[in-house]
């Protein structure tokens, strides 16, 4: 059974607690928030996904005392185009909760991190103040990933569609997704190689498509790597959590995003 394996079980058994308690959700945010597969095609710089990430399976704890509000408003001031908030409590420690209280102390995007298999769970992000989900392909049979992105696009929530591999590229270019982040870790091993991205990226066609690079980014050689390969954005967990300046972090992987000023980058 691997990692991903064990997730979606207790997924499943989550989504039964969900739908005993859920039966009137929530009222929806109300906040407008730009949509990134817009704002990102239109930026001069690096997009950044900063996420809110206190442990995973395969860090252990990454940052456990950390303040989700104050770290959103931190990667705010620091140019974020997004907060990406890690909710699954089993694994990752995190909460539907940390949700709110990001979007409570900004007007980002926010992106729900989760392991989405069930309509109940979008409903609740949505809730919370998310305004896109994660959709990842290896946890989702193609009818389940399709049901579940038109329920999310129908619901106003933009979709990160989450691949790894050229099978589940080939998925998620099938579905249009208007997002796709390409994973750089392999969430059945956790070994993790940038040169992914690359490869996965030369499957996309379609040129409006918005491509991001996820997970194992810590440098700004790094950044250059994805970006040069087609990247619009990169969802940095762990390096921004552990940064003893933030600032100075962000700015180093903060790069021009045409490949003309590639020399001013380095
Ligand atoms: O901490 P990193 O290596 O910068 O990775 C961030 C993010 O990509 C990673 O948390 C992630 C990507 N896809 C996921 C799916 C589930 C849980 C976590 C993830």
């Amino acid at each position: 059974m691997t990692i991903l394996d064990k997730i979606i079980a207790e997924k499943e058994k989550e989504v039964r607690t969900l739908k005993l308690e859920t039966n009137k959700a929530a009222p929806a945010h109300q906040k407008s928030v730009v949509r990134i597969a817009d704002s990102f095609r239109s930026t001069e710089t690096m997009n950044i996904i900063a996420e809110i990430k206190r442990a995973s399976p395969s860090k252990g704890s990454i940052n456990l005392e950390v303040n989700p509000a104050e770290q959103a408003k931190k990667y705010e001031a620091c140019g974020a185009g997004a907060i990406s908030v890690l909710t699954d409590k089993t694994f990752f420690k995190g909460s539907m909760d940390d949700v709110r209280n990001v979007r409570e102390a900004t007007d980002l995007p926010i992106l729900c991190k989760d392991f989405f298999i069930d309509t109940v769970q979008i409903d609740q992000a949505k809730a919370a103040g998310a305004s896109i989900i994660l959709l990842i392909v290896a946890a989702l049979t193609p009818e389940k990933l399709k049901e579940l992105h038109q329920y999310a696009t129908e619901q106003g929530l933009e979709v990160l569609c989450e691949v790894h591999n050229e099978d589940e590229m080939k998925q998620a270019v099938t579905l249009d997704a208007a997002i796709i982040g390409i994973n750089n870790r392999d969430l059945k091993t956790f070994n993790v190689s940038l040169d992914t991205f690359g490869r996965l990226a030369s499957m996309v066609t379609n040129p409006e498509t918005v491509l991001i690079s996820e997970s194992g980014i810590k440098t700004r050689s790094d950044v250059l790597h994805v970006r040069n390969s087609g990247a619009h954005g990169i969802l940095v967990g762990e390096t921004l959590m552990q940064a003893e300046d933030l600032t100075e972090q962000f700015q180093a992987l903060q790069i021009p995003l045409s490949k003309g000023d590639a020399a001013n980058a380095r």
